[in-house]
């Protein structure tokens, strides 16, 4: 089990108050808020990239302070390294870890056809589509086994029509290999249609606000009844919250932009604050 025990974060001023948090093995979980409400700065502390102000993470009882490769990590940039090709960049971390070359190759081969990607293993980053470059990065990020996968706004760069290809893929991801996924976004369909339990954040400082179970089946159908209720009510907990951080951030302006603001679930929250 991942455990987020009282953990606080302050850059130049309090970024997260002390969040506590507990994940069961296999859980879809994920982080949903405003901009800059700190869902990244909680994923990159339980990454091992940042250090909390107080607080722990614990995974099994073990305190976790530096990045492991029972943790793998996906950006919103691919991050592909441009001289190698699918392959090569798939199997670089195990290559890295010090397995033969025949050994590593044969396990990024089986996790590039877990992305269905086997077709393009010999072809270079650059030939390939955005979803393309993303499903070689969660390629990459699987190839050590780990056992959480740590996805910080991993589609946020793609068309609409990728992502929602990108939907289904994760989903069966998941269930195909049965990881602990944390998914950081600012999509509130995009949280109802992927994970099994959302933590809504608070802003000034970050802090959960509301969790929302998902109940439904995988995979989760577009316009699912179910589904459309949630994103309402999710979206009136989130309301709030914008309002307050449009309030502070554009003072008089506010009333003005007001009217004109699109309140609707489909909406990045992130591009109008
Ligand atoms: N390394 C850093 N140094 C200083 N301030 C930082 C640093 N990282 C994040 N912050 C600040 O912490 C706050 C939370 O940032 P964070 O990126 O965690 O929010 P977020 O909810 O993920 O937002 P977004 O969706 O826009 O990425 C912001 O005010 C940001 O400017």
């Amino acid at each position: 089990m991942l455990e987020i025990c009282q953990v606080t974060k302050y850059f130049q001023h309090q970024v997260l108050a002390p969040v506590d948090l507990q994940v069961e093995q296999g859980e879809f979980i994920a982080f949903l808020g405003p901009s800059g409400c700190g869902k990244s700065t909680l994923l990159n502390i339980i990454a091992g990239l940042e250090q909390p102000t107080s607080g722990e993470v614990r995974l099994d009882g073990q305190v976790l302070t530096a990045p492991g490769p029972e943790r793998g990590m996906v950006f919103q940039e691919p991050g592909l390294f441009p001289w190698l090709n699918v392959l090569e960049n798939v199997a670089f971390p195990l290559r890295r870890q010090g397995l033969t070359e025949a050994v590593a190759r044969e396990r990024a081969l089986e996790l590039l056809k877990l992305v269905h990607l086997s077709r393009y293993a010999h072809s270079w980053p650059h030939e390939l589509s955005g979803g393309m470059k993303q499903r070689v990065a969660i390629a990459r990020a699987l190839a050590l086994n780990p056992r959480i996968l740590l996805m910080d706004e991993p589609f946020a760069a793609l068309d609409e029509q990728t992502r929602m290809a990108m939907h289904v893929e994760l989903q069966d991801i998941w269930q195909q290999t049965g990881k602990t996924i944390i998914f950081v976004t600012h999509n509130i369909r995009e949280a109802v249609r992927l994970a099994d339990r959302i933590l809504v954040f608070a802003t000034r400082p970050g802090r959960i606000k509301a969790e929302f179970k998902v109940q439904a089946p995988h995979p989760r159908l577009e316009g699912d009844g179910l589904l459309l209720q949630l994103e309402n009510q999710i979206l009136r907990e989130l309301r709030e919250e914008m309002e307050k951080v449009l309030k502070e951030e554009l003072g008089d302006d506010y009333h003005l932009k007001k009217s004109g603001f699109p309140w609707h679930p489909d909406r990045d929250l992130g591009s109008y604050i």
